[in-house]
């Protein structure tokens, strides 16, 4: 067998969103388990739609989330050009091989005519197909149409009375009767070329082994696989992964404005907790811990891909984000912190700093209050902190400040204190600690306490004293 190679090949009509990105995730572990090729298209046919920033966004998502691909657009290839709109020469010499064996033919039928044919059918319960009226027109019939300047559609002769039959990779074997399909167009009367055409021709011309898409296509895959049996190209294997719907049962769509992944990385999810996140949405692991986007390839298994839609879910998401945040190495926990605490954590703290927090956040911008908590001049105090301080003993605070008049660790401040003090526990803890940091709650209180120093922990005491 030819090594796999795997496409994403997605139209430049918005932002990608969840579903857009499973599936590329599916192709890049599925050629990534296999020592295979993932290969990146742009389908920008519709021109009306298409826009270059949504190609620069695709692939700055695809990057952001380590789906490289090794061919493609902007890596090049052999099967070169990977845009769609570049590829209008290749598409004609292929329709002239099908004119020339007479697949193809011109439909002269009006948008209005299509259209009660339509009803009439769908009226008699039959599957809306065309009723096959110019399928038969005499050469000079034809010519005479053209003649006077008709519009004409050019549509791809289906073969009768067969049945197009595949195995689908998730959803097992499918058959469909092609007088169910009826003649389809795959060059519209402006010149523009169908979906399942190009598409279908680009997936063989680049030596694709291998269509992972959304269920959405599945319709379209015996329409493809006639064209490719046409023209004896060879028919890559097909499977159609089931669509991601919203909380109301809705497939997620770039129209409908569901996240993008744009939006994600500007919140600070991590990628692996996206990669987590979406490789276990419709597929099974063993592992239910995190894993990396290497393990995810070799844990995967196409066998193992439900048929059920499966639901968005944020609480989900967020659950890898938090695995995310406790195993991402210090250097990147740090990066990923870094520009929301800015000016507020002096640079050579920075490390100490995303450590000390890490348990307490799960986007960056939570490290913020952690930061005040820490460097703040002028503290914050919590509500709660302000009632655990006027509730506890006044002399507490100047215990403390008297304990510490020298720089120390954090237990041995609090031995001092807990001997002149005689308080213990809760009663001692939670008021140094309101009042250190302004909160009831946070990270553990050494490393705090270490990066604020003692100085301005007295100062914080001091403070406090003073104001009662
Ligand atoms: N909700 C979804 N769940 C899973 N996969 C999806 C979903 N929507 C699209 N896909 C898949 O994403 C891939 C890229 O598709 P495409 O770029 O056409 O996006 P699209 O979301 O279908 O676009 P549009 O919303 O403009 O129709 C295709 O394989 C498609 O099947
Ligand atoms: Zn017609």
């Amino acid at each position: 067998m030819a090594s796999i190679k795997t496409r994403f090949a997605p139209s430049p009509t918005g932002l990608i969103h969840f579903g857009n990105v499973r599936t590329a995730l599916f192709n890049v572990l599925f050629a990534r388990k296999g020592g295979g090729t993932f290969l990146l298209r742009i389908e920008d046919t519709d021109l009306e739609r298409s826009r270059e920033e949504f190609v620069e966004a695709v692939k700055q998502d695809l990057r952001w989330l380590g789906l490289n691909w090794q061919e493609g657009e902007g890596e090049g290839g052999p099967a070169a050009p990977y845009r769609q709109s570049r590829r209008g020469d290749i598409y004609t010499r292929y329709l002239e091989q099908l004119e020339a064996q007479g697949r193809v033919y011109p439909c002269f039928c009006s948008a209005l005519e299509l259209e009660v044919s339509r009803k009439v059918q769908a009226a008699a319960g039959k599957p809306p197909r065309y009723s096959g009226k110019c399928a038969h027109l005499k050469p000079e019939e034809v010519a005479r149409k053209q003649a006077e300047g008709l519009p004409y559609t050019l549509r791809f002769r289906m073969p009768a009375d067969t049945v197009l039959a595949f195995d689908d990779l998730v959803r097992g074997p499918q058959r469909f009767p092609s007088e169910d399909i009826g003649d389809f167009i795959i060059r519209r009367s402006d010149g523009s070329f169908a979906f399942f055409y190009v598409n279908a021709l680009d997936d063989a011309l680049m030596g694709v082994t291998h269509v992972l898409r959304g269920e959405d296509h599945l319709a379209n895959t015996p329409r493809q696989i006639a064209i490719l049996q046409a023209l004896g190209l060879p028919v890559p294997q097909y499977g159609h992964i089931s669509l991601i719907v919203d909380a109301h049962g809705a497939p997620l769509s770039k129209r409908t404005g569901s996240l993008s992944v744009q939006e994600l990385r500007e919140l600070g999810y991590f990628p692996i907790a996206v990669n987590n996140y979406l490789a276990r949405l419709g597929h099974h692991f063993e592992e239910s811990g995190l894993l990396s986007l290497e393990a995810l390839a070799q844990a995967f298994d196409i066998r193992h891909l439900g048929r059920a839609p499966a639901r968005y879910d944020r609480a989900q998401l967020d659950h890898w984000q938090a695995q995310a945040v406790q195993h991402a190495d210090a250097d990147a926990l740090t990066a990923w912190l870094a520009p929301a605490v800015h000016g507020l954590v002096p640079e050579p703290d920075m490390q100490a700093f995303a450590l000390a927090v890490r348990a307490n956040v799960m986007f960056p911008h939570d490290a913020r209050v952690w930061a005040e908590a820490v460097y703040a001049e002028a503290l914050p105090i919590s509500e709660a902190a302000r009632q655990v301080l006027e509730e506890a003993p006044p002399e507490l605070f100047r215990i403390a400040a008297d304990a510490l008049l020298e720089d120390m660790d954090f237990s041995a401040f609090v031995q001092r204190v807990k001997a002149a003090s005689g308080l213990a526990g809760k009663q001692l803890f939670l008021p140094l600690r309101a009042a250190l940091t302004g909160q009831t709650f946070g990270p553990e209180m050494p490393p705090l306490f270490r990066l604020m120093g003692y100085e301005r922990a007295r100062h914080r005491l001091v403070q406090h004293v003073l104001s009662t």
